[in-house]
């Protein structure tokens, strides 16, 4: 059987720059689910030009748009960069600058041109679940994502905070509290 060999990691948004290159509906797509999980993400947009819903959704988290076509300057201070253009050549420029400089790059529509994907994200207070499908079917991690958001209580934030709590208050060395935690939290994979 083929196993997906990718290393999830949960990035620290607020303090990365994020590039993405276009401004159309892919470009909306990736901006839509990555504020989704990530409203403080910093992100600059390099574009000529930039559907509404793509601006109006910029403006609202906040994004820097610069209104040019894409030129390797821009990967200046960036971190991470997501080529959405409608040109095969230039998504393929992006990338290869990219590999220069070693930033991590993702052409959206382009799995082999991708240093990592974006996933099907589900956020629930403080646990966050990210699905992938090796890049296989991102319709596969959508309804993923649908069936989690459903099926993951609003509330576990508070189990968690709970634990947090509970944690706090038992005594003895790091091993007894494992033992502790382990012990107190085994009911719930039980039927699993
Ligand atoms: C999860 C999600 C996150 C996000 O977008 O942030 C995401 N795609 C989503 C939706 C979606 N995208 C597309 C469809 C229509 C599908 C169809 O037509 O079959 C749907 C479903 C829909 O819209 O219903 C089009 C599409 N996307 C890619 C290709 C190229 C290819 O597959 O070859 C094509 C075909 C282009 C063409 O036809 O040429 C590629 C990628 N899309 C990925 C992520 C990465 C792999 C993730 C994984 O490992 O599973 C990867 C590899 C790169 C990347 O973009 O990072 C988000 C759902 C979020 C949510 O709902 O929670
Ligand atoms: N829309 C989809 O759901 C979808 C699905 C599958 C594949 N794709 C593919 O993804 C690509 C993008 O699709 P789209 O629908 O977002 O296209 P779009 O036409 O809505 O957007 C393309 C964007 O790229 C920008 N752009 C073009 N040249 C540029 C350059 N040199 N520098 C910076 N920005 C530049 C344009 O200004 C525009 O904002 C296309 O190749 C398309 O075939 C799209």
């Amino acid at each position: 059987m083929e196993r997906n060999n990718l290393y999830p990691i949960f990035l620290k948004t607020a303090q990365l720059e994020v590039l993405i290159v276009g401004g159309g509906f892919v470009a909306e797509e990736k901006l839509h689910f990555l504020t989704k999980s990530s409203p403080d993400a910093k992100v600059t947009i390099v574009t000529p030009m930039i559907r509404k819903k793509t601006l109006d959704l910029a403006k609202r988290f906040g994004a820097k748009i610069v209104l040019k076509v894409y030129s390797r300057k821009y990967l200046n201070g960036k971190h991470i960069v997501v080529a959405t253009t409608d040109s095969p050549q230039v998504n393929e420029k992006v990338y290869n600058d990219c590999r220069k400089q070693n930033k991590l790059v993702n052409v959206a529509d382009n799995p082999p041109l991708c240093d990592f994907y974006m996933g099907g994200i589900v956020t629930k207070g403080n646990v966050k679940v990210a699905i992938s499908t090796n890049g296989k079917s991102p319709t596969t991690a959508k309804r993923l994502r649908q069936f989690f958001e459903e099926v993951i209580p609003d509330d576990i934030h508070k189990m968690v905070q709970n634990l947090n709590d509970f944690r706090k208050t038992i005594k003895g060395d790091f091993e007894e509290k494992v033992d502790k935690m382990n012990e107190i939290t085994e009911e719930l994979v039980k039927s699993a």
